[in-house]
């Protein structure tokens, strides 16, 4: 499999490329040259483990570059530490309405299921070669804990961490920050996460720095991250009835990975009837979506802080697909979106998008009203991320008798505060965590500058 950039103009790569290359050299994010056909093998693949299916959904991405018994291995040892068998658990939650349980994983979120493959597959790729990076990434909260988890002690990494400074919550920061390994170096961005993620895409535009660090990528730029969270829309949707029944997903989004992902499931051929965007009340994607109007405001904080986003860095992969592949439109796009923004979808392109999207926008106090109701109609308690899911959900499915799938991307405890205000229960960090609030916690605070950022990195390489 060749991997080429959404803006045209960066050198095409392999898999073990794009693994280590995070932004693509001209700016843009590196895709697949083609999406592997599945439909007409999804059918036996009903009634295999987790692990058996990712195997599938990865072999056609990662080409030669690992064998199949190294691919297995590492698939094994990356989901051997969740803590539930079946990985990513669907729940029933009402007559036609499932909640697909992601955050079994060592840090409770999401992130853990690509983060946790992902370290292992830098730790072999960097082992084999003899090579050193430096990760630079950006996080709302849960990318960040996600990758120092999976990244803590290899040799072979060292992470620069970036979080905006007080818009993560304290159980997402401590994870981060308490982790003292000499190869982990969190730094607190006087800004939002936006900022954050923009300081990333600077530091790799600077490429003669960007070589120097050896600067490489966990954020969801990194194709290895997307292709790692098809394989839950798959065994969810395999559960439900696919290939002989459509499924429907309601996916709370933020930086538009998690949505990708399952946009590439649909389009390699796995039934997906719609996808429906679901986001906190920053809503650019959902105008985007509804009306065509891609254009940033300013970063509100909510209860659902990881999706506190404005600049969704993989719309751009769908935009691409969208303009017909054509890098230099994506990239005449983007720079105007860049300059000024604003980008206007047009009515070809926005029709195209709806063929496949919905979007709803859920406000705090539905957030609140979605937990609450939850608890009561269920017994289960969801944290803010996953109740945006769920009302997203609500609002979507009109009288559709195909079934809804909400992503339950975070467990309740990582935001304490917002589900107890919600449901009156406080939600219990796992024993493994109990004294999180006790440990040493490490971190730089920065402002929100680029050569601040660079000579941080600087001294941090030596
Ligand atoms: C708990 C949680 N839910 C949802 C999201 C949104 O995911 P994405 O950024 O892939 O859209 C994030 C982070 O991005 C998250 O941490
Ligand atoms: N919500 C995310 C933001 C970064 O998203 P990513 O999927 O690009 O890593 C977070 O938790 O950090």
């Amino acid at each position: 499999m060749r991997y080429i950039s959404t803006r045209g103009a960066a050198p095409v790569l392999d898999f073990e490329g794009v693994l280590l290359a995070g932004l693509a050299r001209d700016g843009g994010l590196y895709v697949p040259e083609h999406f592997p056909a599945i439909g007409d093998r999804l059918a036996g693949w009903r009634g295999l483990s987790y692990q058996a299916v990712a195997f599938e959904m990865l072999a056609p991405f990662a080409g030669d570059s690992l064998s199949p018994a190294t691919l297995g291995d590492l698939i094994d040892g990356a989901y051997g530490s969740f803590g539930h068998d079946a990985v990513c658990p669907l729940v029933q939650v009402g007559p036609n309405d499932f909640l697909l349980e992601l955050f079994h994983g060592p840090t409770l979120a999401f992130k853990d299921v690509a983060m946790q493959l992902l370290g292992r597959l830098f730790n072999t790729v960097l082992s084999r070669r003899g090579e050193q990076v430096t990760v630079l990434g950006a996080t709302s909260g849960d990318t960040g804990s996600a990758a120092i988890e999976a990244l803590k002690g290899l040799p072979s990494v060292k992470v620069v961490m970036l979080h905006p400074k007080g818009r993560v919550s304290e159980v997402q920061r401590r994870q981060m920050t308490t982790v003292l390994d000499g190869n982990i170096h969190n730094v607190a961005i006087e800004g939002t996460f936006d900022d954050c993620q923009a300081l990333v895409k600077t530091l790799f535009n600077r490429l003669e720095f960007r070589d120097k660090a050896r600067l490489s990528a966990v954020n969801s730029i990194n194709w290895a991250r997307i292709v790692a969270q098809t394989v839950y829309y798959v065994t969810a949707a395999l559960s439900l009835g696919a290939p002989d029944r459509p499924v429907s997903f309601s996916v709370p989004t933020g930086n538009f990975g998690d949505i990708y992902a399952g946009y590439v499931a649909k389009r390699m051929g796995l039934p997906i009837e719609r996808l429906v965007v679901a986001t906190n009340r920053n809503d650019i994607l959902a105008r985007a979506l509804r009306a065509g109007d891609y254009s940033t405001g300013q970063v509100q904080p909510t209860i659902s802080p990881s999706m506190d986003i404005q600049v969704s860095s993989n719309f751009e992969r769908l935009l691409f697909d969208l303009y017909g592949r054509d890098g230099a439109v994506t990239a005449g796009a983007l720079a105007g979106f860049q300059a000024t923004g604003k980008l206007a979808l047009g009515a070809n392109v926005l029709a195209k998008a709806r063929e496949i999207f919905d979007a709803v926008a859920v406000d705090e106090d539905l957030t609140r009203e979605t937990m609450a109701a939850t608890l009561r109609r269920t017994g289960l308690v969801v944290d803010p991320h996953s109740a945006v899911g769920l009302a997203g959900a609500a609002g979507a499915r009109g009288e559709r008798a195909v079934p809804m799938v909400t992503l339950a991307t975070a467990h309740p405890a990582k935001f304490p505060a917002a589900v107890r205000a919600a449901t009156g229960i406080e939600p219990k960090l796992p024993p493994r965590m109990a004294d999180l609030y006790e440990r040493e916690e490490r971190y730089a605070v920065l402002p929100h500058d680029a050569d601040a950022l660079q000579a941080h990195i600087a001294a941090i390489i030596g």
